[in-house]
């Protein structure tokens, strides 16, 4: 359970996005505490890339006010907290799932006990840890971007239609991994244009637009 009283890790108070003096999106008012997940709702078109870029400190902040853990949010303060999971998938193509989570676990630790070897099983790439990534399928890609979740130490995870390309067995993995994310006070903002099935506790929704 979430205390009404405990500091979230991520609140927004008019929050908007603009291009060219246009709001892409906003004004949103939203709170994410540890152990929550929060579905980002909205039609094609209505910002919810924008918004998780703008989170993971890609894109500026134009309006509105953003802190994380209760202080002024900023790149730095939340680096190696929070992990983006977007329609790139942010994998060196020429390097091989290992290769790509050695990169990535250098920059930012790995979870205590947890290793490229055992995360890349658990996604059900065991065999394929040393391919080039180039020879992997969609989904086999999208399943070597996951296996980040599990390797590295981040609080937040921002997850832009994690179930694309994935086969039954892999969203089920994902709500696994979702599940397991929050019960550990972890916390989650998610997009879908599909039902989403999760299983640890009505998930918060932030709509794009009312
Ligand atoms: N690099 C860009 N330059 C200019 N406009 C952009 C850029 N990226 C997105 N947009 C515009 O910003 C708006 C919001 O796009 P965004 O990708 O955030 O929407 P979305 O809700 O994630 O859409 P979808 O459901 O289709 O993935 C759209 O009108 C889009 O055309």
């Amino acid at each position: 359970m979430t205390s009404a009283h405990a500091i979230p890790l991520l609140q927004a108070r008019g929050l908007s996005f603009l291009r060219a003096d246009e709001p892409v999106f906003g004004p949103l008012d939203f709170t994410l505490h540890p152990g929550e997940l929060a579905l980002v709702e909205g039609d094609n078109g209505s910002g919810k890339t924008t918004l998780l870029r703008q989170l993971a400190g890609l894109l500026h902040v134009d309006e509105g006010e953003l802190q994380w853990r209760g202080q002024p949010w900023n790149r730095d303060a939340c680096a190696g907290e929070v992990l983006f999971l977007g329609h790139q998938l942010g994998l060196k193509m020429d390097m091989s799932p290992r290769e790509n989570l050695h990169i990535a676990a250098g920059l930012h630790g790995a979870r205590d006990g947890r290793d490229a070897a055992s995360v890349l099983a658990e996604v059900g790439l065991a065999g394929y840890e040393d391919e080039p990534v180039r020879r992997l399928s969609a989904g086999q890609k999208k399943r070597a971007a996951l296996a980040r979740l599990l390797l590295l130490p981040a609080v937040l995870w921002l997850l832009d239609e994690p179930y694309a390309n994935l086969d039954r067995a892999g969203i089920a993995l994902v709500n696994r991994l979702l599940e397991a994310h929050v019960a550990g006070r972890g916390a989650a903002l998610v997009t879908s244009h599909g039902a989403v099935s999760f299983h640890g506790g009505e998930p918060k929704r932030i709509r794009m637009h009312d």
